[in-house]
């Protein structure tokens, strides 16, 4: 499943869990894009942020897995190079590739689309907010295999990195959009704050009321822990 990953939430997760389940997958590699020519001029996070974000929220699924292909290319990202890369590293598996909706939507402006569908299955996931189709595919997918794109309805997660974010940024919660270690990292490394409001004392601020096993001392709208606590 490739993506951009700023931050990785909860929707991502249940994509990837839901496509693993319905296609009987070993395993689902998540794959951070390195530099998404298509977010160019957008404020994106250091590709290294975004790949530990990644490891962070997939660790504790022994299916998930975390490649470095795209972020370690050093150049723009293109899926064809992405689906290259797995398939030299898996030379005998049946690759598939997650995509939701909205990305399904503009798969035709990607880079050299049609060998993708020479690499790899494609399998479209429902988001909120978006219509799962693949009228606009009709003329390519008429030469192709049944299989060579499938379309699931998962469990909808109205969540997306644009609104975690946006959330960051104005000191509202994300638990429980993104997983607890996401939430940490995001706070850890100061994340989508607006220029001028990092702290300079040592401290952190995190966003909204402590779930039960944060240890945090005080309860007021915005918290404030010692770095050394965390
Ligand atoms: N809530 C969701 N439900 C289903 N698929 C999703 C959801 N959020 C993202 N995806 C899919 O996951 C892949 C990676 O998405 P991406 O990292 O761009 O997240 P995003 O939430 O769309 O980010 P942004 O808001 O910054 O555009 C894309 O294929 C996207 O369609
Ligand atoms: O190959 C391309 O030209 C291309 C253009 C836009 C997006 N993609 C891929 O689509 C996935 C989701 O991208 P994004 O930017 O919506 O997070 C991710 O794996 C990108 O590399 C790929």
């Amino acid at each position: 499943m490739g993506g951009t990953f700023d931050p990785i939430h909860h929707g991502h997760l249940v994509a990837a869990s839901e496509v693993k389940d319905r296609f009987d997958l070993d395993e689902v590699i998540f794959v951070p894009t390195g530099q998404p020519w298509q977010k160019a001029g957008k404020n994106v996070s250091a590709a290294e942020d975004r790949y530990l974000m990644t490891v962070i929220a997939t660790a504790s699924n022994p299916s998930f897995s975390v490649s470095r292909v795209d972020v370690d290319r050093h150049k723009d990202t293109y899926t064809v190079d992405t689906l290259r890369d797995l398939h030299d590293q898996h030379p005998d598996a049946d690759l598939y590739f997650i995509t939701g909706a909205d990305a399904l939507e503009t798969i035709l402006t990607w880079q050299n689309w049609e060998e993708m569908f020479e690499l790899a299955k494609f399998v479209g996931v429902s988001r909120p907010g978006y219509e799962l189709g693949i009228d606009h595919l009709a003329d390519h997918l008429a030469g192709q295999p049944a299989d060579a794109l499938t379309l699931v309805e998962i469990p909808a997660m109205a969540i997306s990195s644009t609104d975690c974010r946006l959330r960051a940024s104005e000191n509202r919660p994300v638990w429980y959009l993104v997983p607890d270690g996401v939430v940490q990292y995001i706070s850890k490394r100061n994340l989508y704050r607006p220029r001028g409001a990092e702290r300079h004392d040592g401290a952190i601020t995190v966003s909204g009321p402590a779930p039960q096993h944060d240890t945090g001392t005080t309860h007021n709208s915005s918290r404030t822990q010692n770095r050394e606590n965390t």
